[in-house]
């Protein structure tokens, strides 16, 4: 069933893209061994001009906003901070004198965790006297820490379902599947809703509001706004879900060089598969705020250093991220919106938008550096117009959707993908032996 009337595609909020890359990124693939303890991982986002500039997690040492404050330093001053958890008050005061703008944070259970441990009732004190602390720093600073959550625009929901079956990951799978079916997914989905919700809900709703009442959201307990606020939760919830699981893990599907292309050298190169697919969910996650009636695509560009650094992530840093849109600060009725099938080539939409690929590399925050491994995830194959823009960046490693390789379209061809040799391109694929 199509929810939609052509032309009228819903669109995630910056906001709400940002708080759901803040529980994304706490759910980056850890590298490292967590213990478990009463401070949970949390995930950041760095903004600043409303563009993304980081992506951090906590790692078994340091907290997401010391992690924050080591990584920017005092160019944190004038970003906001998405959280995916109210932080702690040794984060918050570095953080407030580092001047930043704002911090949101989802309303769940913090940073210093208030959910009562029967075994041992003395951390749920201390945990009570941080949130204290945190009330106290958050009153007598400038900073606004709020939670900043907005509902989703209609229809936003059955949007992500339907498109995300469509992708390129599902359909690839789906084709190996007898009577072409994608059963596989909806049960992935549903597997991602329950894990999700029982990571970032608290299923209890009194056990919630008590949380609520005790960082400071009183105005929060009472209905409607409360359901309000537990049903904004369970949508971004839901959507997370079902865009994560639009790039399963699925049997022996991964993101491989073609079968003749893959060296052993690529193979040592290439990232471990949990880590790839979770790169792609954000670039599958940055599509939901395309300009493109009928194509939305998302691209985010990572590197690793040469040793790992004290961010969750690693090794790994974050470079740059976009999707496909008009030029920056163009209205809605400045260019066409149409496509080939519709309009004649005059009046198509081709010419005006930037590509994905083109505003990650635009407004990347870090430079590429030739001698690290780079890489660029895009959900969707690289058309010949980005090709040479992303191997001439210097960029090592492309993965892509490639479901349009060899195309020739109208306005738009994808031929060059196919041809690019110098750097490395992981597609999904079944496991393939290793060709040295
Ligand atoms: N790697 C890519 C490939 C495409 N795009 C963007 C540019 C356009 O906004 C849109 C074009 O997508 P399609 O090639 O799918 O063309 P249509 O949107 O016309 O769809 P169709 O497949 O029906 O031709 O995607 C992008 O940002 N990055």
């Amino acid at each position: 069933m199509t929810f939609l009337i052509a032309g009228q595609t819903p669109r995630l909020s910056k906001v709400n893209l940002f708080t759901l890359f803040s529980l994304w990124m706490e759910l980056f693939p850890s590298v490292e061994h967590l213990k478990k303890s009463q401070v949970k991982k949390a995930g950041l986002v760095v903004v600043k001009n409303m563009k993304i500039v980081g992506l951090h997690c906590s790692s078994a040492e340091l907290h997401a906003g010391q992690i924050a404050l080591i990584k920017h330093g005092s160019r944190l001053k004038n970003c906001d901070l998405y959280f995916s958890r109210k932080p702690c008050s040794t984060c918050l005061k570095m953080i407030v004198n580092a001047g930043v703008n704002k911090i949101s944070y989802w309303p769940a259970d913090p940073e210093v965790s208030l959910q009562i441990e029967v075994s041992n009732p003395t951390t749920t004190e201390d945990a009570k006297l941080d949130a204290k602390a945190v009330e106290r720093l958050k009153s007598n600073s400038r900073v606004r820490v709020c939670v900043l959550l907005q509902p989703l625009v209609y229809y936003m929901v059955q949007f992500v379902e339907e498109t995300s079956c469509k992708c390129d990951f599902i359909q690839k799978i789906a084709k190996t599947q007898p009577g072409f079916n994608t059963d596989f997914y909806a049960e992935c989905r549903q597997e991602r809703i329950k894990e999700y919700e029982s990571l970032f809900l608290i299923s209890n709703e009194e056990r919630h509001k008590q949380i609520l009442r005790t960082i400071g959201l009183e105005n929060l307990c009472e209905n409607p706004y409360f359901s309000n606020l537990r049903q904004n939760m369970k949508d971004l919830i839901l959507v997370l879900a079902t865009i994560a699981a639009s790039v399963p893990a699925f049997e022996h599907f991964g993101f491989f060089c073609n079968g003749s292309q893959q060296t052993r050298e690529m193979y040592h190169q290439s990232l471990p598969q949990e880590i790839a697919r979770h790169c792609m969910i954000q670039a599958r996650l940055l599509a939901y705020r395309t300009e493109d009636h009928k194509t939305g695509v998302g691209a985010v560009i990572w590197a690793e250093g040469k040793s790992r650094s004290c961010d969750g992530t690693g090794a790994m840093y974050f470079i740059g991220c976009g999707y496909n849109a008009f030029p920056v600060g163009s209205e809605y009725a400045d260019f066409p919106h149409m496509d080939d099938k519709q309009k004649d080539r005059e009046i198509r939409k081709f010419r005006y938008i930037v590509h994905a690929e083109q505003n990650a590399l635009t407004f990347r925050c870090q430079d590429i550096k030739p001698e690290e491994e780079s890489m660029i995830f895009v959900t969707k194959c690289p058309c010949d117009e980005c090709v040479p823009l992303i191997k001439g960046a210097g960029i090592k490693q492309i993965y892509a959707g490639d479901v349009d390789v060899g195309r020739k379209k109208a306005d738009i061809s994808y031929m060059k993908f196919g041809e690019l040799e110098g750097v490395s391109k992981f597609t999904a694929v079944a496991t393939k032996s290793i060709s040295c």
